[in-house]
């Protein structure tokens, strides 16, 4: 399972509060240098990392020489805005040592539970990866509210995952691993090296809430994983002190405990769409691009398609049917409806010249389809 691990080619990697800031005793340059070297060696060896960073909290906090953690939402959406100055600041400073740019990418709930703003999510966050840019996300505190708060960045960093397929998850924390019950209140609790993310046992394992400045704790890690196994990818759940920890974990060895998924990330995503999603509209396709989508499994170019039948946004989940009404497909449409009609049976170089502008050359993309 290790090995697999280390072949995989796009991690999300969460750091929580309690490491990011030396216990709230303001940022730990020391150690983001260290995690940022061992980051800028991966991409190096061809692995893309979109880092999920807490701390603005925690980092607001030290700036204002708040001892505790606020529990207005005013105070906390304060400290939240001072602190992600210096988390960015922070960020931006250690990779530039490194060569390489990183992009502030703030989201809230609503980003990624709205279909068009998700996909708009997504083609930013993966154009971000395409150039080669370091994406530095975090929730955007100051302008969510009580209800709609992820409250705690491993969820965050668990929907990133969903979103870019990325496929593992890092969480580094302040302790080793998970273990069989919490270590701070059981010296004895020993340490899980590999368990399935869906494993029922693992719930009651799992403590309560985080520390003094984190939210999350074991728990939010664990559904964490699980979260992020909806679209196939392991979790790790690792302590952010281990010299060295994202170059071992490359390397195959056997550190933190691994959460993996019990289907692989292209069955996940399609049973995920398939059965998530209403259908918005129809298009028909003709001969050429039923055939290739039935054989080939390829994306969807305006240029295969006839006829557009609904009233859908992009983002919205359509399916596809050929000249006799047989379902080929369905998937998330990266134009609406109205853009569809303009752009079938065009060449992708014509979406330009006929919309005025351009999203995605595909109408839907392979990655966002389930074939019958
Ligand atoms: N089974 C467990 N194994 C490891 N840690 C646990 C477990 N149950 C609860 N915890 C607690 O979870 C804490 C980590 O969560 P949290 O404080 O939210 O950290 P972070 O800021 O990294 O998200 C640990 O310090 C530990 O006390
Ligand atoms: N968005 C918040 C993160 C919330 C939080 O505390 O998360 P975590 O420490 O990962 O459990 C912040 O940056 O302070």
């Amino acid at each position: 399972m290790r090995a697999e691990v280390s072949v995989s080619r796009r991690w999300v990697v969460k750091i929580g509060s309690a490491l990011l800031t030396n216990d709230g005793q303001g940022l730990d340059r020391a150690a983001i240098a260290g995690w940022v070297e061992q980051i800028a060696a991966l991409r190096k060896l061809g692995v893309e990392v979109v880092l999920v960073s807490s701390g603005s909290v925690a980092e607001g906090m030290a700036r204002l020489g708040w001892k505790r953690r606020p529990k207005a939402m005013h105070d906390l959406q304060a400290a939240a805005a001072v602190g992600q100055m210096g988390l960015v600041q922070a960020w931006e400073q250690a990779f530039q040592a490194h060569g390489v740019h990183t992009a502030q990418v703030l989201v809230t709930h609503d980003d990624l539970s709205d279909r068009k703003r998700y996909l708009n999510a997504r083609s930013a966050l993966l154009a971000l990866i395409g150039h080669g840019v370091v994406p530095v996300v975090n929730e955007n505190d100051t302008v969510v509210t009580d209800e709609i708060r992820f409250g705690d960045n491993d969820t965050l960093g668990a929907l990133v995952t969903n979103l870019v397929e990325a496929d593992l998850l890092v969480i580094l924390t302040d302790q080793q691993g998970m273990y069989d019950a919490d270590p701070r209140s059981n010296p004895d609790a020993t340490l899980l090296s590999h368990a399935r993310a869906s494993d029922p046992a693992l719930v009651s394992m799992a403590g309560g809430s985080g520390g003094a400045l984190g939210k999350g704790g074991m728990a939010t890690k664990l559904r964490a994983a699980k979260l992020a196994a909806r679209s196939g990818a392991a979790s790790i759940i690792v302590g952010g002190r281990l010299p060295e920890v994202l170059t071992r974990i490359q390397r195959a060895e056997s550190v933190g405990t691994l959460l993996t998924a019990d289907e692989s990330p292209m069955a996940a995503r399609k049973q995920w769409l398939a059965g998530h999603l209403q259908m918005r509209g129809v298009l028909v396709l003709d001969e050429g691009a039923a055939k290739a989508l039935r054989e080939k499994g390829v994306s969807l170019l305006p240029v295969g398609v006839r006829e557009v039948t609904g009233n859908f946004s992009r983002g919205e989940m359509v399916s596809c049917v050929d000249a006799d009404n047989q379902r080929i497909a369905c998937g998330l449409v990266n134009y609406s409806a109205d853009e569809a009609r303009k752009i079938m049976g065009r060449s992708t170089d014509a979406i330009v010249s006929v919309l005025g502008y351009a999203d995605e050359k595909e109408l839907i993309h392979r990655d966002n389809m389930v074939v019958f």
